[in-house]
């Protein structure tokens, strides 16, 4: 199976599992990204079960509205059941680096009022240790320099996302050469640069269920 085929394989998967535990009615929270992508458009013949969707990007806000969903302002929502996204790394706590979108800010938003967060790879992104992907951080554009040195002193090499603006008019700096073996602490410590809006370390607010596709099987499993 291609890399594309498990994205396809576990989008189908997600869609089961929205249709087998949120209530007909109830809120869906919508990731960004090529998977979520794949899981945006195996929904759309449930989408009549559905309340609303939020979306966790204006890509996905458009992809959504193009399909004929129902895509809510997340501050007209006080709950929202399942949110399912995909993400760049995910080790076997379930906390993940994601952002490779440069929606990390929003998708944490999402995932913050979601009462179940369900994450969708392929094998590919199944890790020991979070860090090789380089890590997304969204910062203000006036605090780029400083957050830069910060997060130097952290020991990763920043590098300036290149003709990148998040959906929030704001820069990603991507963080090389980080081994993330306390992910729960350096997200706090990131989160505490003066500048920084957010950074792309979901470990404090990890998965609760991990979709993941192999080659021959889409296994779950549940933090
Ligand atoms: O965090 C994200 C976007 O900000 C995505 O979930 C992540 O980049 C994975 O993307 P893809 O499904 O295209 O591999």
């Amino acid at each position: 199976m291609t890399q594309d085929e498990m994205k396809q394989a576990v989008a189908h998967a997600a869609r089961d599992y929205v249709a087998a535990h949120l209530p007909v009615g109830a809120i869906l929270g919508v990731g960004t990204g090529s998977t979520a992508n794949y899981f945006i458009d195996a929904l759309t013949p449930m989408k009549d079960r559905l309340g609303g969707v939020i979306a966790s990007s204006e890509a996905t806000h458009q992809r959504l509205a193009g399909h004929g969903m129902l895509v809510l302002d997340l501050n007209d929502v006080e709950h929202i059941g399942i949110y399912v996204d995909g993400a760049d790394e995910i080790d076997e706590s379930l906390a993940m680096i994601k952002g490779g979108g440069g929606a990390l800010t929003r998708e944490k938003i999402v995932a913050a009022v979601a009462d179940t967060f369900v994450c969708i790879c392929d094998a590919s992104k199944h890790v020991a240790t979070l860090g090789r992907f380089p890590l997304p951080v969204e910062v203000i554009p006036m605090a780029r320099a400083h957050v830069a040195r910060q997060l130097s002193q952290l020991g990763g090499t920043p590098k300036l996302r290149e003709g990148f603006i998040t959906d929030n008019g704001n820069l990603i700096l991507d963080v090389h050469g980080l081994r993330i073996n306390q992910p729960t602490t350096l997200e706090s410590q990131i989160d505490g640069i003066a500048g920084v809006v957010s950074n792309g370390l979901f470990a404090r607010r990890g998965a609760d269920v991990l979709l993941l596709a192999t080659s021959s099987a889409v296994k779950v499993v549940k933090r």
